[in-house]
């Protein structure tokens, strides 16, 4: 993957009269990668996306979106999007919808049986608007953000109101866009879904971008859960042991930082030292996790006088 920079986001800022929509937003977004933009309701995703689209003008602040300044023809051109839901005649077929977008968008109807295919609407192509599902509704809404070819596809949040099904239908969409190297960025505040299909996130809170990394990163390493009696004879021995990276109480249980290779010789150690070892697991950080962890520090910063 390149690391040629599709979007670059510095210092973003939209006030809306009293409400700071936005506040001193960065981030920037890769050539082929699919990004996702996090964060609660109301956190500011959508406005940054509608400044990224040159729908709203930011207050201040420095954007471009393929080299360019947002709202310019040539970038629009590029650009595929899916926001605040797609709206399509209830009467008339997905495909003659997509034609009356084609036409309107000047991009002919060349691409409609492939973009159909893609989002695998093929088969139901034919059948009215009214009758699909909320599921097939949204995908018909990623057909048409396709239907340009474009470099760069936004979707805001693609899997809202979705049922497990749909999910999963739409998830698998997102990766086969990432994966045929067009850049993605989705906003959602859904972290499970995230967490499948996005190379890297940005989380905004309350306005401001809160941290951008990998996937990987965020979760960290998985953890290794004790539990083991007397507490503090366990803890003597983990403390001897040079390849714990850290040690950490959670709910009465301890959770150690420490290499997978390593956990069997944890158990014996504390085997060893007479312990009671009662269960040694590990567990894989969730992006939920983390994402509640970040927000609520980033709050209680918020609150301090
Ligand atoms: N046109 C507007 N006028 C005034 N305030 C606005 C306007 N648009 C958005 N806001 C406010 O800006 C903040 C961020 O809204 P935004 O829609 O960007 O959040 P979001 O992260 O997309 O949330 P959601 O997940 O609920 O869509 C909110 O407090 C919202 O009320």
């Amino acid at each position: 993957m390149s690391a040629e920079a599709v979007v670059e986001i510095r210092d973003l800022t939209k006030r809306y009269d009293t409400v700071t929509a936005v506040d001193q937003v960065s981030l920037s977004v890769r050539r082929g990668e699919v990004y996702g933009f996090l964060g609660p309701n109301g956190a500011g995703k959508t406005t940054t996306l509608r400044m990224l689209l040159g729908l709203i003008r930011a207050t201040s602040g420095d954007l471009t979106v393929l080299g360019r300044r947002p709202g310019d023809a040539g970038v629009l051109a590029r650009i595929g999007s899916m926001i605040e839901g797609p709206a399509f005649y209830p009467f008339l077929s997905g495909r003659a919808n997509l034609e009356v977008i084609a036409r309107y968008a000047g991009t002919g109807s060349a691409r409609i049986d492939e973009t159909l295919e893609t989002v695998d609407l093929a088969s139901r192509g034919g059948d009215k608007f009214s009758t699909y599902s909320l599921g097939m509704k949204q995908r018909l809404g990623v057909a048409a953000a396709l239907l340009k070819d474009p470099d760069l596809v936004v979707l805001d949040e693609p899997t809202n109101g979705l049922d497990p099904a749909g999910m999963r239908d739409m998830r698998a969409l997102i990766r086969r866009l990432g994966d045929s190297g067009r850049t993605v960025i989705l906003s959602s505040h859904m972290l499970g879904e995230v967490q499948q299909i996005c190379d890297r996130v940005g989380v905004i809170n309350a306005g401001r971008m809160v941290v951008e990394s990998t996937v990987e990163e965020l979760r960290g390493d998985s953890e290794l859960v004790i539990r083991a009696t007397p507490a503090d004879v366990v803890r003597a021995t983990l403390d001897q042991l040079a390849y714990v990276q850290s040690i950490r109480t959670l709910d009465g249980e301890l959770r150690l930082r420490v290499d997978e290779r390593h956990t069997g010789e944890v158990t014996r150690a504390l085997v060893l030292a007479g312990v009671d070892v009662r269960e040694v697991r590990r567990i894989d950080r969730q992006l939920e996790d983390v994402f509640f962890e970040i927000t609520a520090k980033e709050l209680s910063h918020a609150d301090a006088p």
